[in-house]
């Protein structure tokens, strides 16, 4: 498990992803999206309405199951993206890079953006907005609810 948490509300990652959208923009126009299901899908809808850019492809890769990583496996390549000339791939993050390594050799030519990552998979994207340590786990909004928290006093020893 993780050491430390980092929770991103919707409205927070609306905000990152637009912020991602803007610094895209100047390196457009793309051909299409291809977003990397499923964590890239969410950031990849926002980032087409802000790029007017239509053609969304999706490429499936399952890396993680909860917080346990194992070997990545395509679930359904890339069939409209050729190999990748002028196409944004996005997803969420990136963390140890293993997704994006694989989404790399399948479309060479693509530009891979996230909207958060991870010092050891920096180097495997293009562009990123927030950066967060190693050792903390990304809690995004769809894996969470709002819950009862205990008042600080009460949940410190006395
Ligand atoms: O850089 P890495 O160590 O590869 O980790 C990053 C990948 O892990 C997560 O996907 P996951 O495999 O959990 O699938 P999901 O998007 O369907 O939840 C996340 O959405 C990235 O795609
Ligand atoms: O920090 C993370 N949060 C959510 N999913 C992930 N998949 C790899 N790392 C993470
Ligand atoms: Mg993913």
């Amino acid at each position: 498990m993780a050491q430390k948490y980092y929770t991103v509300t919707w409205d927070q990652l609306h905000r990152d992803s637009k912020a991602l959208a803007w610094r895209l923009l100047e390196r457009g126009p793309y051909r299409g999206i291809v977003a990397i299901t499923r964590g890239g899908l969410i950031p990849a809808a926002i980032i087409a309405r802000e790029l007017d850019c239509r053609l969304i492809e999706s490429v499936s890769i399952v890396t993680y199951d909860e917080e346990k990583r194992g070997e990545p496996r395509v679930a359904k390549p890339p069939v409209a993206a050729g190999d990748g000339e002028g196409w944004l791939i996005l997803d969420d993050l990136v963390d140890t890079g293993t997704t994006a390594r694989v989404i790399r050799a399948l479309l060479p030519k693509a530009h891979f953006a996230t909207v958060y990552a991870k010092p050891a998979g920096k180097p495997t994207v293009d562009t990123f907005i927030t950066e967060v340590s190693q050792d903390t786990w990304i809690l995004f909004p769809w894996d969470t609810e709002p819950q009862f928290i205990a008042p600080i006093a009460k949940s410190v020893a006395q």
